[in-house]
């Protein structure tokens, strides 16, 4: 994707729709920052070379990329430590103090809110992961958590472009969010940020549920509600004037080159109109209920993406795409008249929840031998246990970090549906 967005000869650098003329711009630095960092980095470099003359990558651990000519480093993911501490100062110092002519190119993509904890002086992490959890396992969902990332931050909420003045830049982004929404995806670092303090508050008044927030939390949002801490930068604000934000992926991409790929073994493609959202072992009961009428349907295969959020009450491990799938066991399994779909969810990132598998897939036979030799699935999807349940059961899908994120892909093949081909 990077290749189709930015190109260069020997008078312009092209960046999307933008011509930088190489006669009125200084140095090219690079900030590259996400699950996606490291990909988006080495290609970028693969265009602009030794034109780029300082680079910085933030990614999560295990998204490394060798052969990489700068330095990269870990933050934490999902929750953020100690290494998003000094990846943050590590940002801050890399975009201040820049000059007009300098072109500062950022390669954003999905993660990047956890690998970089830009907290003020005043929070310590401790508070501030024991609230990202919190609201994490509430089920907030992405656009809510960040309205809250954006306000008890440094760079988050378009304060890293502001701070990167009087510089030009420009940010390829790669979307993990529903509806692309650049104010959202990775906390709107280069973008600014329609929400306020008062919805921070609201936010946290409905998610937290019976937590109290820690003393440096409360004082902070007490100061911010009173005007003590300035709003983030607003869209309107002349600080964006030299600010470009460019979305190159996103999740219907990942749903369009599936539907191309199902449709080369001889499947009709259908792409769900809707993204998914919600909770997880509801949506995925809905969508099997709704589909399951569509199974005279021969040969269809069902693509949806999106993303769904869980409300951890259990003691277990797993992720939404596993909990989507195992949701749809049980409910097959307490309806045995209703065929079994082959199916699967999983995050495009390769990772889902704090696990090692990317989601889950079931089809006939397996549900068949699972029903007969069990485990039950309903006790591990009440401890919210799904990954236990499908490593006992070989359900999980494993791939690796992929080096992209644009959310969540579920594809779903009626049981009577069998390509054209049967090869
Ligand atoms: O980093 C984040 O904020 C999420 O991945 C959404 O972009």
């Amino acid at each position: 994707m990077i290749s189709q967005w930015i190109s260069a000869n020997d008078e312009f650098i092209v960046v999307a729709d933008e011509k930088y003329a190489v006669n009125t711009i200084g140095r090219i630095r690079m900030l590259s920052v996400g699950k996606a960092a490291t990909a988006m980095a080495a290609a970028s470099f693969a265009v602009l070379g030794g034109r780029i003359s300082e680079a910085l990558v933030i990614t999560k651990e295990g998204h490394q990329l060798e052969l990489l000519p700068w330095p990269v480093y870990d933050g934490g993911h999902p929750l953020p430590d100690e290494r998003s501490v000094a990846a943050a100062q590590r940002v801050n110092d890399f975009v201040r103090n820049a000059k007009e002519e300098d072109l500062l190119l950022v390669m954003i993509s999905g993660g990047a809110s956890a690998l970089l904890a830009d907290l003020p002086d005043t929070i310590p992490l401790a508070d501030w992961r024991e609230l990202t959890n919190t609201l994490l396992r509430n089920g907030a969902p992405i656009d809510v958590l960040n309205t809250v990332r954006k306000h008890f931050s440094l760079l988050k909420g378009g304060r890293l472009a502001v701070l990167a003045q009087p510089a030009k830049l420009h940010s390829l982004i790669i979307s993990d969010v529903p509806d692309d929404d650049l104010a959202v995806i990775a906390s709107g670092l280069t973008v600014p940020d329609p929400t306020t303090w008062q919805q921070a508050e609201s936010i946290l008044q409905k998610f937290i549920g019976d937590w109290r927030l820690p003393a440096s939390l409360q004082e902070y949002l007490n100061k911010g509600l009173n005007g003590g801490i300035p709003e983030t930068p607003k869209p309107g604000d002349p600080a964006f004037e030299r600010v470009r934000n460019t979305i190159i992926g996103n999740n219907r991409m990942a749903l369009e080159a599936a539907a191309l790929s199902a449709e080369q073994l001889g499947y009709r493609a259908i792409i769900h109109p809707v993204p998914l959202s919600g909770e997880a072992r509801e949506i995925s009961v809905q969508l099997l209920t709704q589909l399951s009428a569509a199974t005279k349907r021969e040969g269809v295969c069902y693509l949806a993406g999106g993303e769904t959020t869980v409300t951890v009450k259990g003691r277990g491990k797993g992720g939404r795409n596993q909990e989507f799938v195992l949701a749809a066991v049980n409910h097959l399994m307490l309806h045995p008249d209703l065929p079994c779909p082959a199916l699967l969810c999983a995050g495009t990132d390769g990772t889902d929840g704090p696990t090692d598998a990317a989601g889950a897939s079931i089809d006939a036979g397996w549900l068949q031998q699972v029903s007969n030799t069990g485990p039950d699935p309903q006790p591990f999807l009440d401890n919210n246990d799904a990954y236990a349940f499908f490593e006992q059961t070989g359900g999980l899908v494993k791939t690796g970090p992929t080096l992209t994120n644009v959310m969540d892909v579920m594809i779903l093949i009626p049981a009577t549906a069998s390509p054209e081909d049967e090869g």
